[in-house]
């Protein structure tokens, strides 16, 4: 593989969790927090994007389709940009699940996300029969495929993945470093079959259980490029301690 200039990223997804008060929390704790060799980003729900002031990356947890008009409850990517928001998750598992989104729809969802410079973090991983039955690998190039396909190698250049084995969201089961290294190898091998630059420079995320207490050897993976952090990220120590380990 080619030498890459990847720099360490840890995303804190609030979910539907987190308050005001969590706000000030975090913001007191990264203005204290020196951490210069990793980059932190906070994706809360959207009606608390307003209420950061500007020391930590933001990033939401979703983004329309489309770019404006009428589509009830519904969020642009211009609106995003006006809150200073530089990140996007995209294709989280839970918005596969709970709201049926398609890989096709995920896909049309970082087209939108790159079409307003901004970052989309596109989410893979795959549910525990699938990893039984032995066909994990087809079914997460399928879901890169798909987004392959609609937006092009090129632009994977201005993409940050997350694999995140749903098995391990939320459950307290954390893949093994050894299991995260292996498919974030394959994710980077399956991109280098069209463009070996690009699969070197990519910052590929674990998600799934990750605490103050695994992030260190999860992170320190050849593949691993720091972590997209759910329960963790709604207990600034934890999350801090987490980002540490990142900054390492
Ligand atoms: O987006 C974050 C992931 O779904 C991981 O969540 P978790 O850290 O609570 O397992």
């Amino acid at each position: 593989m080619e030498s890459n200039s990847r720099r360490q990223l840890v995303a804190g997804n609030w979910k539907m969790n987190g308050d005001k008060a969590l706000v000030d929390k975090v913001q007191k704790q990264f203005a204290a927090a020196t951490l210069n060799n990793m980059d932190v980003v906070i994706c809360p729900p959207f009606p608390y994007l307003g209420l950061f002031d500007g020391k930590v990356k933001l990033g939401s947890q979703n983004i329309s389709q489309f770019e404006s008009g009428a589509h009830t409850g519904e969020v642009s990517v211009a609106m995003l940009k006006e809150f200073n928001c530089q990140y996007v998750i995209v294709g989280h598992s839970e918005r596969r699940a709970d709201n049926n989104e398609s890989s096709s729809l995920v896909a049309l969802k970082v087209e939108q996300v790159l079409n307003a410079y901004l970052t989309p973090i596109l989410c893979v991983g795959e549910p525990e029969d699938v990893r039984d039955d032995g066909t994990l690998f087809d079914y997460i190039a399928a879901q890169l495929d798909t987004v392959l396909l609609k937006v092009g190698i090129s632009q994977f250049a201005d993409i940050v993945l997350a694999y995140e084995p749903i098995w391990a969201i939320g459950t307290g089961k954390t893949a093994s470093p050894a299991q995260a290294q292996e498919v974030h190898a394959f994710i980077r091998g399956h991109l280098a079959k069209q463009d070996n630059n690009i699969a070197a420079n990519i910052v590929i995320l674990y998600g799934g259980s990750v605490k103050g207490n695994n992030a260190q050897e999860l992170f320190s993976q050849a593949d691993v490029d720091g972590g997209l952090i759910g329960g963790a990220s709604l207990n600034p120590e934890d999350f801090l301690s987490i980002c540490q380990a990142a900054n390492q």
